[in-house]
């Protein structure tokens, strides 16, 4: 299938977010889309989607000129799309979020659900999903939850698939399998309109790149070019992908956790007997799978755990037992995972959203009176400071691009003076530009002499920004080493092989590659 779109501008009051977009999407080719955050990507696959309705501009498919209005009808000109956030019942069978308004699978009403379960299967194997259509889906990893999000739209017939930053929660096992998964589909003659900031995983997976700049096509991008070329095409500056950082000169250790346990409600240890301390003016870093325990570590430093033993300090002071403001008020910066839950309160403006931490506190109050001029002022600084592409600063931050709303949760946890700073997964969502930026500032904060903690999935971000890095599994420790440790090796202590036995490994693997040598 052939797909068109000709001109197609989209405007929210009087911002532009797509202006005049031409595309053309050619049958078994992977498209890549690239541009910073907040040059209408999403925007645009949204208008393809018919869930906004274009201001001008029309849409194509096979010549044909076709209006959509809503999801529907998208679905019924054969284009599919995986959101970030998977839109799928947790509660439900595989099968039944298959079949769940698919009128295909309906007989006199009602959900043919062998009929599903027989196609789930047969796409399943047809592309080596690997997927029980029995399965409750809050079972599943977030991987296998992203393959029936697929299977939702194959079920459907769908020849052209949007996958909107499809790789951001993936673990770098589910990453490879997904790019698999896509190079099967294009040989299917699918094609897949594919959104990413990781730069290697676009040249590696796209036939085409087309670069969005401030809602405008700049133009198309050879999959062959660098990451520094696609960088810098696509911020229009030269982009520095690696952190030039000096060592850490680190002081006293003023934040300590000893033999820290954290339960879930099922009574599972999820966090179990962990200690560590970081000292003024270094960056430990917690490495590990999404799921071994990072969430409820930093929500217990947060006081966001119920059932907890053991003890953690701030310059001598336990935390553990105190509520999450007065945690807030001794001096923690925290960045979640999750912004659009726990970062953010999307209706909110950005003003208002950059000093959830500080509302009732000078300068931004005095007594019961805020002070809307100070509160404005603060906004338009760490709108500049931060390059945070908003409409202004009164805008709901809900409505902010994914990567912007990012940087305005960093922006705030920044702001103040701090005794520690914690941040997960903290560009998430980010361009090259803005990961650059915010990178450096990180460092800043740890140069002024705070203990930062980061916790990352993402290898490449951890073995940046590191001076530390402590590897978590299954909750436990396996164990603190350098910043400039190899990749196997941490890739074997996030696997379960504690450090001693990892570092060993390595050692013995490189004496072997050097005797082979011989
Ligand atoms: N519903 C909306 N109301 C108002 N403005 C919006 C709305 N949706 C998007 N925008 C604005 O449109 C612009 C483009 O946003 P979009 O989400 O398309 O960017 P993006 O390229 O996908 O960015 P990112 O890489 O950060 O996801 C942004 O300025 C955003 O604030």
């Amino acid at each position: 299938m052939k797909l068109e779109l000709q001109g197609i501008t989209k405007r929210f009051g009087s911002l532009v977010a797509n202006d005049h977009i031409d595309l053309v999407v050619e049958p078994g080719q992977v498209h890549s889309l690239l541009g910073e955050n907040g040059a209408g990507k999403s925007t645009l696959m949204n208008v393809l989607y018919g869930l906004y309705e274009p201001t001008e501009g029309r849409i194509l498919v096979n010549g044909e000129p076709v209006s959509f209005n809503g999801p529907g009808d998208a679905m019924a000109a054969g284009i599919g799309m995986v959101h970030q956030h998977f839109m799928l019942v947790p509660v439900f069978t595989v099968a039944e979020n298959v079949a769940l308004g698919n009128e295909a699978t309906k007989a006199g009403g009602m959900l043919n659900l062998n009929q599903t379960r027989a196609k789930i299967k047969q796409i399943s194997d047809q592309y080596g999903f690997d997927v029980d259509p029995d399965a409750v889906i809050e079972d599943l990893p977030v991987g296998v939850q992203q393959r029936v999000e697929i299977i939702k739209a194959l079920v459907r017939d769908a020849e052209v698939l949007i996958l909107d930053e499809p790789t951001a929660v993936l673990t770098p096992k589910e990453t490879d399998e997904l790019l698999a998964i896509i190079a099967q589909l294009k040989s299917d003659g699918k094609s897949i309109v594919f959104i990413s900031h990781k730069l290697r995983e676009v040249k590696q997976v796209s036939d085409i790149i087309t670069v969005i700049r401030r809602g405008k096509v700049v133009g198309d991008a050879d999959p062959m070019a660098s990451t520094t070329e696609l960088a810098s095409m696509m911020v229009g500056r030269a982009v520095s992908l690696t952190l030039d950082k000096a060592p850490a000169q680190p002081g006293e250790a003023t934040f300590r956790i000893e033999d820290l346990t954290v339960h879930a409600p099922n009574g599972q240890r999820v966090v179990d007997g962990l200690s560590l301390e970081i000292r003024r003016g270094e960056i430990l870093a917690v490495a590990g799978v999404q799921g071994n325990g990072q969430t409820e570590l930093t929500e217990a430093i947060l006081g966001l755990q119920d059932h907890t033993a053991g003890s953690i300090t701030l310059e001598g002071q336990e935390l553990l037992g105190r509520s999450v403001k007065d945690i807030i008020r001794a001096g923690v910066g925290f960045v979640p995972e999750d912004r659009s839950v726990e970062g953010l309160v999307g209706p909110f403006s950005v003003a208002e959203n950059l000093i959830l931490n500080r509302y009732d506190q000078p300068p931004f109050a005095k007594g019961l009176a805020m002070k809307p001029s100070l509160i404005e002022q603060n906004a338009q600084e760490k709108i500049g400071e931060f390059d945070v592409r908003t409409q202004s600063a009164h805008a709901a931050a809900g409505t902010l691009s994914g990567g912007n709303q990012q940087k305005v949760v960093m922006a705030r946890e920044l702001s103040r003076p701090l005794k520690l700073f914690i941040a997960s997964q903290p560009t998430r969502g980010v361009d090259v530009g803005s990961i650059e930026f915010l990178h450096k500032r990180i460092v800043a904060e740890r140069d002024g002499g705070t203990p930062v903690m980061i916790v990352s999935t993402e290898l490449d971000e951890v073995l940046e920004l590191a001076d530390r890095i402590a590897v978590l599994y299954r909750g436990r420790l396996m164990g603190i080493v350098p910043g400039k440790t190899s990749r196997d090796a941490l890739g074997l202590m996030m696997a379960g092989m504690p450090a001693e036995e990892a570092l060993g490994h390595e050692e013995q693997l490189g004496t072997d590659r050097e005797s082979g040598e011989q």
